[in-house]
């Protein structure tokens, strides 16, 4: 894995990020930026960690919740769903949900302490195991087994952020072994990060109507359990550096080309 994952300034000479084609060329009809956010994390740290970035004082926003919904796919989606549809019906609904946290980055192009921004968001264990290897949900013929976010919107918010940009994967087990990880990273090379939330953030997101980001500081590296090697406060430092820069980020050109 030796592809650049960063995302470079735009005209900074380097190739652009590793799906190639400059920002310029996807330019669509200018659409209104993201001004009502839901955040949603997994647990309270994390929470705490966003809301420290006190949004709610930026200018360029106009209401912002973070909520903790709680560890795993089913009960972000639960989560997401219930804060979306109570906006919605108060007559004030969210126009971008955030799912943000800590994750386990993949080496080496999101090290302890990294932030990564989802390109795509991966369920990367719901499918079905056969003799010959996994079969992902969609090849079975019967779900989506990934989402992708307006794209300029999250390339400009992880070049903003300085963020390793790819898929990020959803997993329903933490990886745990050296196994495990080729597994993945041959299934998806170009893998940023893994958590365990993203995907059913995404979901929830997609019923509503209402576009997703994802959005990790990495805590560990995937790979061999190796608990002595978390560094879970300094993610959860990095998640408020990333969310005090996110207002900057979303008025970059907030138009979409998807
Ligand atoms: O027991 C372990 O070996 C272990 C290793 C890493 C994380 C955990 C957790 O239980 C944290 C789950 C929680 O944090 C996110 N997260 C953080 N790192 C990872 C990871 O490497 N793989 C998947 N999820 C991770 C996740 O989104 C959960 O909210 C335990």
């Amino acid at each position: 894995m030796t592809a650049d994952r960063s995302v470079p300034d735009p005209g900074d000479g380097r190739p652009a990020a590793h799906h190639g084609t400059p920002a310029a060329a996807h330019a669509g009809p200018a659409a209104p930026r993201p001004r009502r956010l839901l955040v949603v994390t997994a647990v309270d740290a994390e929470r705490v960690a966003v809301e420290a970035a006190r949004l709610e004082t930026a200018e360029a926003l106009d209401a912002v919740r973070v909520i903790a919904a709680g560890v795993g796919q089913a009960a972000a989606a639960a989560g997401t769903a219930v804060a979306l549809a109570r906006a919605e019906a108060a007559g004030e609904p969210y126009d971008l949900v955030i799912s943000a946290g800590i994750a386990g980055g993949f080496a080496p192009v999101a090290p302890v302490g990294h932030v990564t921004v989802a390109e795509t968001i991966v369920a990367a264990d719901l499918g079905a195991q056969t003799p010959e290897g996994f079969v992902p949900v969609a090849e079975l013929g019967f779900g989506v087994g990934e989402h992708r976010p307006p794209a300029r919107l999250s390339r400009d918010v992880a070049r903003a952020l300085g963020a390793a940009y790819g898929p990020l994967l959803t997993v329903s087990t933490v990886t745990g072994s050296a196994e495990r990880t080729a597994e993945l990273t041959g299934r998806h090379p170009h893998a940023v990060a893994e958590a365990m939330e993203g995907f059913g953030v995404a979901e929830a997101a997609a019923a509503c109507g209402v576009p997703c980001l994802e959005i990790r500081t990495v805590s560990n590296t995937v790979g061999p359990r190796d608990r002595d090697a978390w560094r879970i406060g300094d993610a959860l430092a990095a998640l408020t550096a990333a969310f005090g820069k996110l207002p900057a980020a979303l008025e970059v050109e907030a138009t979409h080309d998807d």
